[in-house]
């Protein structure tokens, strides 16, 4: 196992809302090493989002939203810490430096009005002591190094003279621009096209190899996830669901609810023998503010029994290869 970069351990997220409290996120607990990459998959709503906000400060402040558990972090200085107790002036530094993340729609993120150069070299001059120069440099390096041709005069562009795959990898060169150890990407592939979507994923790896930096890779796509991760979390509900690393977690998945996620994925050795659309997992995600009892999922489940299911909350079990899977009937699902 590589050494840990980021251990998030008993992670809770409740937000207040007009209709009482809502658990966004319970029990949450994952750790993540140097160079991999952890997927966090699960539909709409599952969580997926407020963790990876949690885990950079960004979600709103107490009453309205309260955070609880421990999210340890690697600093550069060897030591980890954490970063819920951190001030606010030192988790700014933390943002960029330590971690880092890019969203599905760079256009909200960056700014329309500025230029890529001015804002790339804004970033690095904020975490790092350098002239105005060398920072322009190095804003030209990472663009070249994510693949935009003519890094040096495209300095001088505004965000809406790149195409949406440019302008996500002027996106990326800003998230790295202060080396972060931990990247954080929230479906940072979805409003590509297919073409684009695997020169981005490729960009991810290969920046990877180079530095090390982990990756939490948000997405509803198993199919991305097959191309990317190390290891995937399932998510639903605001719990994990299931733990595995990526080729079991395909092979032979434990929770119903993983079932029906990768039931829900195109397959291309049935590509033309298909008839119909791809089965959906019936009904919704529930209501934080009222969720089911016993197993959330249960509502949902075609391994449903009542009076188990309905009344009992299944734990995280750990299975005997190492796997975690909350589901009360998983041993005779793997049967
Ligand atoms: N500011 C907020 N106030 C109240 N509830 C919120 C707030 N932000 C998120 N939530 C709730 O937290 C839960 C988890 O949402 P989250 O956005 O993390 O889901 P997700 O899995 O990332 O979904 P998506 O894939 O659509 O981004 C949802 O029930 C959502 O309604």
């Amino acid at each position: 196992m590589t050494e840990t970069l980021l251990e998030v351990e008993n992670l809770a997220i409740r937000f207040r809302t007009h209709g009482g409290e809502a658990a966004a996120v319970s029990d949450v607990s994952f750790r993540l090493g140097r160079g991999e990459t952890l997927a966090m998959v699960g539909e709409s709503g599952s969580g997926k989002s407020v963790t990876s906000l949690a885990l950079m400060r960004l979600l709103p402040k107490a009453p309205q939203c309260t955070v609880s558990g421990s999210i340890r972090l690697r600093g550069k200085d060897g030591g980890m810490f954490d970063v819920l107790s951190l001030p606010e002036e030192r988790m700014r530094a933390v943002r960029g430096n330590n971690l880092a993340m890019v969203f599905q729609e760079p256009m909200t993120s960056l700014n329309p009005v500025q230029t890529i150069g001015a804002q790339i070299t804004e970033t690095i001059r904020l975490h790092r002591p350098m002239t105005r120069r060398a920072a322009e440099d190095e804003a030209a390096r990472l663009l070249d190094l994510v693949g935009i041709p003519s890094a040096r005069q495209r300095l001088s562009a505004y965000p809406h003279h790149l195409s949406g795959g440019m302008r996500q990898r002027a996106m990326i060169a800003m998230a790295l621009s202060c080396e972060p150890s931990v990247l954080i990407a929230d479906e940072p592939t979805t409003a590509l096209d297919v073409t684009i979507q695997a020169q981005i994923l490729d960009l991810l790896r290969r920046l990877q190899e180079q530095t090390g930096m982990a990756v939490i890779f948000i997405t509803h796509n198993l199919g991305v996830v097959a191309e990317i991760a190390d290891r995937v979390m399932v998510m639903y509900a605001g719990r994990v669901v299931e733990q595995a690393a990526v080729l079991p977690l395909f092979e032979q998945p434990l929770m119903p609810y993983t079932q029906g996620l990768l039931r829900s994925v195109p397959r291309l050795d049935l590509a033309g023998r298909r008839t119909g659309a791809l089965p959906a997992i019936r009904g919704n995600v529930p209501d934080p503010r009222y969720p089911p009892a016993g197993c959330a999922f249960h509502p949902r489940c075609d391994f449903f029994i009542g009076g188990r299911c309905d009344s009992q909350a299944p734990a995280l079990d750990i299975t005997p290869d190492d796997r975690q899977v909350r589901c009360l009937r998983w041993r005779e699902i793997a049967a």
